[in-house]
């Protein structure tokens, strides 16, 4: 029984801590509060409050060359574009909601993969929409929006993709508008802003959205999901990309700003509520043309992890009118694999070791390992490793997760534990930190309790496999000490990064929930709520639709 519009536009008001205001009434809270849709209205034609681009009809062939039919009729929800521009209202719980999780879950992702009867290429293609439930005294409001980046907008406006995205690159129409995009290509002008990847909250409550261009860093409102601004850098430390994972803390936030002219990494520092970056050190490149690809990076308490993969960025690539097989990107075998070390304090490098190659996009954590005395004696790092299989890449292609014929073609990935000895030795390890068949070979969409960011830690909570699959379909929740998994799986189901959040005032690292947005089987969505020690479920809130698979997430607690 969906909730009327008045019941849920109170519900609405009261959980997501904003003063509401009765249908039809004028004045109200000081942001203009959308007409909440009564739930069931999303099942329907809803009044649009932005006409989102039409939905392709399902099984019309894609304009783009023949490229046969996607989105057939049985094509998972998790794979279709969000169905409208946004909506809010309260969620059917079903279990019991813990009464301490008080406060706003934010998922970002790429959940609009077509414009018209077009249909992008790839997930990391998608214009970003953020989803947020917000829970309070057991009960649920659920949200969702899409980010009014300029290329969302531009799309919206001119029917067509207009800036560079991971794949998708505008057609040029005419002679003229092919010599201006050459133009824009070297100012980095044409690359995207789409925010679809990060969400974070930082020191200063600020909530970020990110992806891997600068330009993409956007200032979202957590509880109206309003595309507030643009993230201004006051700096002079440029950077086309950057890391769509910095290390975000109370007091600080830790980017990497990779260097494709001189091949290196810039590695700079932010202190809470500044827009300055600050340099503090920089990592020159040990082997091939450009940067190992940085999409995320691990710290520890005293040092910053900076990786050089042989998966690296290709200038060319990135100007590019049509894909190459890695996209934006080249394997460079030859070219070796490095793992260097920075002190925090000074920017000197302690550490630049050769390890066995590697292709990850997610580390998980890091920490200082000590002897007796406690010195430092290397540093672990680890990270969803893909077994240095670029072909990840294309598992993630939409065709290729809209069109699984049961045959397990997912790539296998394990947790890759690094070790980099501080000794001056030149080469580091890198082994599975244990058994991948415990989580079923897949890894990858991974969370720590953020108490133990950059510290020694005992779990982590991310996406793993149940095959034959095509992509990471369970949860699981890794013990490094005792080397084993607890996995939770819906036949069918797509589960995005389970989040940890805390239990307030926990003192056990996994005394807390795991929260996952889970697009089902039956074209549902749902979000799933799992006690982080049992790793079983305990209450799930219910979208009244299915919702597109996304990626990464943020906690922001009510008090603050
Ligand atoms: C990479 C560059 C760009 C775009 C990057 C974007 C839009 C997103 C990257 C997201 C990633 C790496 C997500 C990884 C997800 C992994 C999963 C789900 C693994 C599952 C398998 O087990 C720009 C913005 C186009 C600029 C150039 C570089
Ligand atoms: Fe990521």
């Amino acid at each position: 029984m969906s909730p009327t519009i008045s019941s849920s536009l109170c519900t609405v008001a009261a959980l997501s801590g904003r003063p509401g205001r009765r249908a039809g009434q004028p004045g109200g809270n000081k942001r203009a509060v959308a007409q909440p849709l009564a739930a069931a209205a999303v099942t329907e034609a809803p009044p649009a409050v932005i006409a989102p681009p039409p939905r392709p009809v399902i099984g019309a062939p894609r304009r783009r060359g023949g490229r046969g039919v996607d989105g057939g009729p049985d094509e998972l929800v998790a794979w279709k574009s969000i169905r409208q521009e946004r909506w809010e209202g309260a969620l059917e719980v079903e279990g019991k909601l813990p009464t301490w999780l008080d406060g706003t879950y934010l998922r970002n992702g790429p959940g609009l993969w077509d414009l018209g009867d077009y249909g992008f290429r790839h997930l990391f293609d998608g214009y970003a929409t953020l989803v947020r439930v917000s829970f309070r005294d057991g009960r649920a409001v659920g949200a969702h929006r899409q980010i009014e980046s300029e290329a969302y907008k531009a799309a919206r406006r001119h029917g067509k993709v207009c800036y560079r995205e991971f794949s998708e690159v505008p057609k040029p129409d005419s002679f003229k508008s092919f010599v201006g995009q050459l133009a824009s290509l070297f100012s980095g002008n044409s690359l995207t802003d789409n925010s679809n990847t990060g969400v974070v909250r930082l020191g200063d409550g600020r909530v970020l959205c990110l992806t891997e261009t600068v330009k993409g860093s956007i200032v979202v409102d957590p509880d109206t999901l309003d595309t507030v601004s643009k993230f201004e850098y006051e700096d002079k430390l440029g950077g086309l990309i950057h890391s769509a994972h910095p290390i975000v803390t109370d007091t600080e936030f830790w980017t990497l700003i990779p260097d494709l002219i001189r091949p290196g990494y810039v590695v700079a520092r932010m202190d809470a509520g500044s827009n300055e970056r600050q340099f503090v050190g920089r990592v020159d490149c040990r082997g091939g043309p450009a940067p190992g690809w940085v999409h995320s990076f691990p710290v520890t308490e005293n040092y910053v992890v900076v990786p050089e993969m042989p998966l690296r960025y290709c200038a060319a690539n990135l100007l590019r009118a049509e894909p190459t097989p890695l996209y934006k990107f080249q394997w460079h075998l030859e070219s070796g694999s490095y793992m260097h070390v920075m002190c925090k304090a000074s920017g000197k490098i302690v550490a630049s070791v050769e390890v066995p190659p590697f292709v990850t996009f997610h580390f998980i954590n890091a920490y200082e390992e000590k002897d007796e005395e406690g010195r430092v004696t290397a540093i672990i790092a680890d990270c969803c490793e893909h077994n240095a299989d670029t072909s990840i890449l294309d598992n993630l292609r939409l065709h290729n997760l809209r069109a699984f014929t049961g045959e397990d073609v997912l790539t296998d990935a394990r947790v890759g534990r690094f070790r980099i000895p501080l000794d001056g030795s030149p080469f580091g390890e890198l082994e599975a930190a244990l058994d991948p068949e415990e989580h079923g070979r897949g890894m990858d969409m991974c969370s720590i309790n953020p108490a133990h960011l950059g510290k020694e830690y005992r779990y982590a909570y991310a996406c793993g496999a149940r095959r034959p699959c095509n992509f990471p379909n369970t949860l699981t929740k890794i013990d490094l000490v005792e080397k084993t998994a607890k996995n939770w799986h819906e036949e069918g189901a797509v589960p995005s990064e389970p989040y940890f959040v805390a239990r307030p005032g926990a003192v056990e690292e996994d005394d807390g929930v795991a929260i996952s947005m889970v697009s089902a089987k039956d074209g549902s969505g749902y979000a799933l709520v799992l006690d982080a020690k049992s790793f079983k479920e305990i209450a799930r809130a219910k979208f009244p639709y299915g919702l597109p698979y996304g990626l990464h997430c943020c906690w922001v607690p009510r008090d603050k």
